[in-house]
């Protein structure tokens, strides 16, 4: 069960104090019934009830809800505490991850997983807390019917066990269903960010906005039908469970009075003990479909994390950066490199390579090729983000393998045609203000961003702007190569001519080395080496 395996990961002596206060708490309880079953003991045999009596019952009520308290709030406070450390984990795991895996994963299902899942599973698990509570206390019912009569004890339990194991059948199933559902959520939400990253081309576009709207409501409507399906299961099994309950009750009273000839009071006792189990009872059952939910809630998560693992790197050392052996480089090479994009189905989709590539230490590259020709995958497969599939990347004659590429991705800085703007210079936290407010005055932006509180004041800004700040940050890591891909397209023509003229040369007199795709054949003299694609392969172009 996905919901033991979260618990069984947290620390083993708060498991212990909770397992023990649960109990005890359940004895406390099961102490009332006994001594409320006393107290009508007395009165039935006309007898004054003991203020002895009653002291006890109060002190053991106060003693059970004491327990109780303390036991709520130690399993919530573990269960909270196991979530926490699994997010934490699994957007640990997302960030190491292989660029291709993560490529795989839908966004929607990575979301919906990580930040839906667990906070659905963070209001849950404490109702679910609560219902495990009741079972405790109804094993510690059930153990005062087994001291008042051992054949009763033996009927209850094997009812029990028959309605458990039909339960427990019927959960299963349900919970599986609970998958379809995740997918069709999973599916919505991938949808539903068509609205907010389309949404200028849908305000340009009535027809376009219509159809992306049928679209949705389509997909919205097989969501409900779903749910509407699984929704009707767990409405079969809650009514077999509260049937359960009160055919329960009926063995109580029809059944067990045939093991006991003549009149006994050990069965209005045990009568008095089903009273008081159907309180908890109902607890546990109302709580089903939480738990199916939880199990299936955490079945993903669980599966997020195993998909995620398949594409982890090896482990480095704490700082990868300062300890990379590649700082120093003099050339990086793929050797009959490849690369395939295979979809979901296995078709591959498109092939880079076999390709045969150098770039030297200080060199100033540019390349070029028509759309879809495999720029940026070569880029990503020299930079270590991609694994080439056969043929060899390596550094100085050392092959890049699972062991040492991060180290290796360490000496680049990108800046990708689908690059993410952070809104502050994570990882250059003691980064000196005066440098950060020279560079914006380089790039040209002083009248549009600030740099505060080691943030930038602003992400407001047109394409090109974007950019430069992307530049800004670049610049700042001070890495040995450089990756630009198509970084001076939109860029107006005064900052084209800055970055050709001016930054290029400065970066190479800094003796960095520099990889940048371009189409501005008007500057194609402003490097040492010019290399062309074509379909995933590189052909012979002129000189620089
Ligand atoms: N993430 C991806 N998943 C699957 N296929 C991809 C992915 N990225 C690119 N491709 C495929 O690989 C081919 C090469 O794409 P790539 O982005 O490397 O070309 P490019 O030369 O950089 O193009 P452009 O000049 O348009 O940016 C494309 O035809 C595309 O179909």
């Amino acid at each position: 069960m996905n919901i033991l395996r979260l618990i069984r990961g947290g620390p083993p002596a708060s498991r212990r104090f909770i397992f023990v206060i649960t109990g005890l708490s359940g004895l406390g309880n099961a102490g009332l019934v006994g001594l409320i079953n006393q107290a009508a003991e007395q009165s039935l045999l006309g007898q004054e009830i003991s203020l002895q009596l009653l002291i006890v019952y109060l002190l053991t009520l106060a003693f059970f809800l004491v327990s109780n308290r303390t036991s709520l709030q130690h399993a919530n406070r573990f269960v909270q505490a196991r979530l926490e450390a699994t997010r934490r984990r699994v957007v640990s795991k997302i960030r190491k991850v292989d660029l291709r895996t993560l490529e795989r994963m839908g966004e929607g299902d990575v979301y919906l997983t990580v930040a839906q899942e667990t906070d659905h599973l963070s209001q849950t698990l404490p109702l679910i807390i609560g219902a495990a509570q009741s079972a405790v206390l109804l094993l510690s019912l059930l153990a005062y019917v087994a001291v008042l009569s051992l054949v009763s004890f033996a009927v209850v339990t094997a009812f029990l066990a028959l309605g458990i194991m039909v339960f427990l059948n019927r959960q299963k199933a349900l919970t599986g269903y609970l998958t379809e559902v995740h997918v069709h959520e999973a599916g919505l939400i991938d949808n539903l960010s068509h609205f907010t990253l389309g949404f200028q081309e849908i305000r340009l576009n009535a027809d376009k906005n219509d159809a992306l709207f049928a679209h949705f409501s389509e997909r919205t409507g097989e969501l409900k039908e779903v749910v509407l399906r699984d929704g009707a299961r767990w409405v079969t099994l809650l009514q077999f469970s509260n049937a359960f309950i009160l055919l329960l009750v009926g063995v109580v009273v029809f059944v067990l009075p045939i093991f006991f000839g003549g009149y006994t009071d050990t069965i209005y006792k045990i009568m008095a003990v089903s009273v008081f189990a159907v309180g908890p009872m109902a607890a546990v059952t109302s709580v089903i479909r939480l738990i199916g939910r939880a199990e299936a809630g955490l079945g993903h998560v669980f599966d997020l994390e195993r998909r995620l693992d398949e594409g982890l790197p090896a482990k480095t050392g704490k700082s990868p950066r300062e300890n990379s052996p590649f700082r120093s480089f003099s050339s990086i090479e793929l050797t009959k490199a490849t690369f395939r994009y295979v979809d979901s189905e296995g078709m591959i989709t498109f092939t880079a390579g076999p390709l045969n590539f150098s770039l030297n230490r200080g060199e100033i590259v540019f390349m070029t090729g028509g759309n879809g020709s495999g720029k940026s995958t070569v880029l990503k497969m020299l930079c270590g983000l991609y694994v080439p599939d056969s043929g060899l990347l390596t550094c100085d004659g050392v092959e890049i393998r699972k062991e040492n590429r991060q180290e290796f991705r360490e000496i680049f800085s990108a800046i990708f045609t689908d690059f993410h703007l952070f809104d502050r210079p994570f990882g250059l936290e003691h980064v000196e203000q005066e440098e950060v407010e020279r560079l914006i005055e380089r790039m040209e932006l002083s009248d549009k961003v600030g740099f505060e509180k080691g943030r930038f004041t602003t992400r407001d800004l047109s394409t090109g702007q974007r950019k430069r700040l992307a530049m800004i940050l670049c610049m700042l890591e001070d890495r040995e190569v450089y990756i630009f891909d198509e970084w001076a397209a939109d860029q107006d023509s005064h900052f084209r001519d800055v970055f050709y003229r001016e930054m290029l040369p400065d970066f190479k007199a800094r003796g960095k080395t520099v990889l940048a795709v371009t189409h501005d054949d008007r500057y194609w003299d402003c490097c040492d080496r010019r290399v062309s694609l074509d379909l995933g392969t590189i052909v012979p172009t002129g000189a620089a």
